[in-house]
C-alpha cells in the first residue's frame, strides 16, 4: 500500500519554485462532491502555500469524472501554466467504475502527449468511500495536494524547457 507509507501531503517547502508567476486551471468533477471539494481545498491551499495568487487560479466543474477529459482540453485554450483534474471514482456493484477510470486515465495521459499545457491526474479510484476520506485530508493526507505541487513542478519544467 504505497500511499500507506507516504502522507499525500508532505513536502519540502524549500525545493518547490515560486508559483507567482504561474496560472493554474483546476477543474472538479461533482461526482462524490464531498471528496472533491475536499481534494479542491488542499490543491488550492497548496498552490497559494507556494505563491499563486487567487486571480491566477481558474477552476471549471464538471459532471463527472469521465468529463474531466473534455474540460482540460478546453482549458488548454486558456493560457495556463498547468491543469490539475480532480476526480474521485469509488467502486460499485458493477464494471462501470473499470471503464470510468481508464476513460479518464487513457484520456488525461492523451491531452498531455497532444497539447502543450500539463495536465495533473488527481482522481482518486477507490474500493471504498472511506479510502477516499483518508486520501482527501485523511490519515493519508491529501491528493489535492500532492497534485498541486506536481502541477508547479511541471509548470516550472515547461517554462524552462
Ligand atoms: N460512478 C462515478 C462516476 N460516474 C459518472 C461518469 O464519470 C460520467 O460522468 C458519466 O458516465 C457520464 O458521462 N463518476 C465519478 O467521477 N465517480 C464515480 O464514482
Ligand atoms: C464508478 C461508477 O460508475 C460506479 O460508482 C457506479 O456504480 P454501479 O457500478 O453500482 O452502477
Amino acid at each position: 500500500m504505497a500511499t500507506a507509507n507516504k502522507n499525500l501531503s508532505d513536502y519540502d517547502k524549500t525545493t518547490i519554485p515560486n508559483a507567482s508567476k504561474f496560472r493554474f486551471g483546476i477543474v472538479v468533477s461533482e461526482w462524490n462532491d464531498t471528496i472533491t471539494e475536499g481534494l479542491y481545498q488542499g490543491a488550492y491551499d497548496a498552490l497559494i502555500e507556494n505563491g499563486a495568487l487567487p486571480n491566477n487560479i481558474i477552476r471549471w466543474n464538471v459532471p463527472g469524472s469521465f468529463e474531466l477529459i473534455y474540460g482540460s482540453k478546453k482549458m488548454q485554450q486558456q493560457m495556463l501554466n498547468a491543469v490539475i483534474a480532480i476526480g474521485c471514482v469509488i467502486q460499485g456493484e458493477t464494471k462501470h467504475f473499470d471503464f470510468v477510470c481508464e476513460g479518464v486515465t487513457q484520456g488525461i495521459k492523451d491531452l498531455n502527449v497532444l497539447h502543450e499545457t500539463p495536465v495533473i491526474f488527481c482522481v482518486l479510484t477507490d474500493n471504498t468511500m472511506q479510502q477516499s476520506i483518508d486520501r482527501s485530508g485523511g490519515k493519508h493526507g491529501n491528493k489535492g495536494t500532492e497534485a498541486a505541487i506536481a502541477a508547479i513542478k511541471m509548470a516550472e519544467l515547461r517554462k524552462n524547457s
